[in-house]
């Protein structure tokens, strides 16, 4: 079987398309890092309607979701944490605590999440050696999933992981398990249920209030704690689970040239956050070093969560 797929090359600091054919089983990135057809489950990545052991629980999660992630309970999660006056501790002691949870929303795994941190830094740091940001990227991109810890009030699965989508606008069909968001506040809503909604062409997605979550979440901390990654960085870490935005190219009305900018670092990104989920286990103890110099050259030692 050949397979194109679209992939960004990076020149400096230029990026421009390009193809590239396989005529193996196996999809190749750009870098050189061979995508997996399968999961660990023996399904292709991301099929929500595939029998598998991990689709009711995932069913029922998109349900909860669909059904609770509305404009007023946005901004007050966005308040509420926002004040990141919980807990300090180090982006290291973050990673560990993620030790004990398993993802609900997601179809291709169900190991610890720190696994998964360190699959998707490896896999990125294999083939973009000189830039390190992105491993970073890669290994703190999922810390906001943290949310679930009882030191952050233990809250529910549905509020905390799965793929986020806008609120105060119509909900687009391209979002998984469209169907359960008739039984949203805001569905019947006039003033969220058009097209715009309360935004306004090209408003950029700054200006969007995204359904609450682990992506927005660990943006505020970095951001807030005054990271010094570059932009992109920050880009990826608060858009990486908008699918329907970076997969399925729904919402682009809401964007503006610089997210159309960080958008191509963030499909690149997307290929190694999803793709690098499977049960190799990375030895935490031999790369944690290294991890921890970069941690050191874009974070203080303590932040506030
Ligand atoms: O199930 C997954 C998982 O929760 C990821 O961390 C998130 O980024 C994805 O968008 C989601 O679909
Ligand atoms: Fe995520
Ligand atoms: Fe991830």
């Amino acid at each position: 079987m050949t397979i194109v797929i679209e992939q960004p090359r990076l020149e400096g600091d230029v990026v421009v398309e390009k193809k590239i054919q396989n005529e193996s089983n196996k999809v190749t990135l750009d870098g050189g890092f061979v995508a997996p057809e399968i999961n660990s489950f023996g399904h292709t990545f991301r099929d929500y309607d595939a029998e598998s052991e991990r689709k009711k629980t995932v069913e029922e999660f998109y349900r909860m979701n669909h059904i609770h992630q509305s404009v007023d309970f946005v901004k007050k999660m966005r308040e509420e944490y926002g004040k990141l006056n919980r807990v300090k501790m180090s982006i290291w002691e973050c990673c560990e605590l993620l030790n004990e949870f398993v993802d609900e929303s997601d179809p291709d795994l169900d190991e610890p999440q720190i696994e998964h941190l360190l699959q998707t830094a490896e896999a990125i740091r294999r083939d973009y050696p000189d830039q390190d940001w992105l491993h970073l990227t890669g290994l703190i991109h999922d810390l906001g999933k943290v949310l679930l810890h009882e030191k952050f009030g233990a809250l529910p699965q549905w509020a905390v992981v799965g793929d986020t989508f806008p609120v105060g606008c119509a909900f687009d069909e391209s979002n998984v398990h469209h169907k359960y968001f008739k039984e949203n506040p805001d569905y019947n809503n006039p003033a969220y249920n058009t097209k715009l909604g309360i935004y306004s062409e090209g408003c950029g997605l700054d200006n969007v209030m995204m359904s609450w979550g682990h992506d927005d979440y660990m943006y505020l901390v970095a951001k807030e704690n005054k990271t010094t990654l570059p932009s992109a960085a920050l880009f990826i870490i608060r858009y990486h689970s908008f699918y329907p935005m970076h997969r399925s190219n729904a919402y682009t009305y809401l964007m503006n040239e610089e997210d159309a900018e960080n958008l191509k670092w963030l499909k690149i990104f997307n290929k190694y956050d999803l793709y690098s989920k499977s049960k190799v286990r990375i030895d935490v103890e031999k790369v944690k070093p290294y991890y921890l110099s970069l941690i050191e050259k874009y974070f203080p030692s303590k932040l506030r969560w």
